[in-house]
């Protein structure tokens, strides 16, 4: 059976269905490789490879278990994900509602202070954990804390990070320039995230994975200052560095979320971007094309019904015919070819040559397709007397 596959053309709501596929895709790409879960990643790529193929080559079985179970799978990946989904949904939000430039006003003398502060405790051998709020809603993401709102000071940060106060234990919250909160737990990120750390770092990954918090992490065992920012932990050099990285993220939040996501639209993550725009584009072809009618030609044989007693048909001058039909992959799929037939009527025929029209209405073929061509249209037979 010949194998054609038909390029779909494309119309302005594909290329809006391709957009908003490509948007889906790159969404989960990126809370997957944030998340580190590239495994989970390649299940779900897998599931919706098959699920392409099956709607592609309409595999009736599969596409059965497929729809049953694809709400429940959605239903999963947003309980297993909530956090991501969530955190995706807001930023979403803000980026199409326009989102609030966050400036805190004396930002570089709280930058200079934090620095100080940070690698002062690093010094003593005095651990901290120290949350930036950056635009993302932090509340859900901490679990219990004491309320503070402080301003910030060096000799602040030592008090609540003396191993001997009793709200040591935890990490402090900084918003809008104050300090907010003090003893907080933060998410954990998954083991093997920072082999050569304990809790704390993995605190303050956690927290970073799940927002676009600066997360400034002292080791009480190394004393070392680190960043935990973007679902990534790296280590300081020195002052300097963190104040560099601190000005950065000063600058992100003070810009306006919209100038920031347009401007950096074709910018950033273009591996991710490019990547989910060819998943999406191959999904909707490979799916538009089985959807596609296809078209089949079959060499088919003549039958002849009815012939009369008294004559009989000395010459058959046409034996086949080339019949092209039009229908679904699936049709074909399930066509058996000895199945089509072209059948002329010969009753009440009288002898000598006849010339007979194939129209559709002569074949003989399954109902799911229909006939687009026929070669020839006509064929010719010798009937004598018997
Ligand atoms: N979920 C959490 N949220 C905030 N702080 C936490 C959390 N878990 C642990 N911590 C803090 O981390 C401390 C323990 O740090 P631990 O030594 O296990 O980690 P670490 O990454 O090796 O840090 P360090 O290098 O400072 O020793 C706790 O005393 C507590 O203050």
């Amino acid at each position: 059976m010949p194998f054609d596959l038909q390029i779909p053309s494309v119309s302005f709501v594909d290329l809006l269905d391709i957009g908003i596929f490509a948007m889906a895709v790159y969404v989960l790409l990126a809370i997957g490789i944030q998340r580190g879960s590239r495994r989970g990643l390649a299940v779900i790529g897998i599931f919706v490879a098959i699920y392409v193929l099956a709607m592609r080559w309409q595999m009736p079985l599969s596409l059965t278990v497929f729809r049953v179970g694809f709400s429940a799978m959605i239903v999963s990946i947003a309980i297993v994900y909530q956090d991501d989904v969530r955190a995706a949904a807001e930023r979403i939000g803000r980026w199409m509602l326009g989102g609030r430039s966050l400036v805190v006003s004396n930002a570089s003398k709280i930058a200079d202070t934090l620095v100080h502060a940070a690698f002062h405790m690093a010094e003593k051998r005095t651990g901290a954990l120290i949350v930036i709020q950056g635009r993302d809603a932090l509340d859900r993401l901490l679990d219990g804390g004491i309320d503070l709102d402080a301003v910030a000071s060096a000799p602040l940060f030592y008090s609540l990070f003396d191993p001997n106060s009793a709200g040591h234990d935890g990490a402090v919250v900084m918003r809008n320039g104050r300090v907010a909160k003090f003893a907080t737990h933060l998410p954990l990120a998954k083991c093997g995230r920072a082999d050569d750390f304990g809790t704390r770092h993995h605190a303050a990954l956690g927290l970073a994975d799940c927002c676009d918090a600066f997360v400034i992490v002292v080791s009480e065992e190394r004393g070392c200052v680190s960043v935990a920012h973007g679902g990534r932990l790296d280590k300081m050099e020195g002052p300097g560095a963190l104040a560099t990285r601190l000005q950065s993220f000063n600058a992100y939040r003070r810009l306006n979320e919209r100038k920031v996501t347009l401007s950096e639209l074709f910018r950033k993550r273009v591996v991710i971007k490019l990547a989910a725009l060819l998943i999406a584009t191959g999904c909707w072809w490979m799916i538009s094309s089985g959807a596609n009618e296809v078209y089949r030609t079959f060499v088919v044989p003549v039958e002849y019904r009815n012939v009369a007693e008294h004559v009989k048909l000395s010459q058959t001058l046409t034996q086949e015919v080339k019949v092209t039909l039009a229908g679904s992959e699936t049709a074909f799929r399930f066509l058996a070819p000895s199945s089509i037939v072209v059948s002329l009527d010969l009753e009440d025929v009288a002898a000598g040559k006849r010339q007979f029209n194939v129209t559709p209405d002569t074949v003989r073929h399954p109902n799911n397709l229909r006939v687009t061509a026929i070669e020839p249209r006509s064929v010719r037979v010798k009937v004598e007397p018997h």
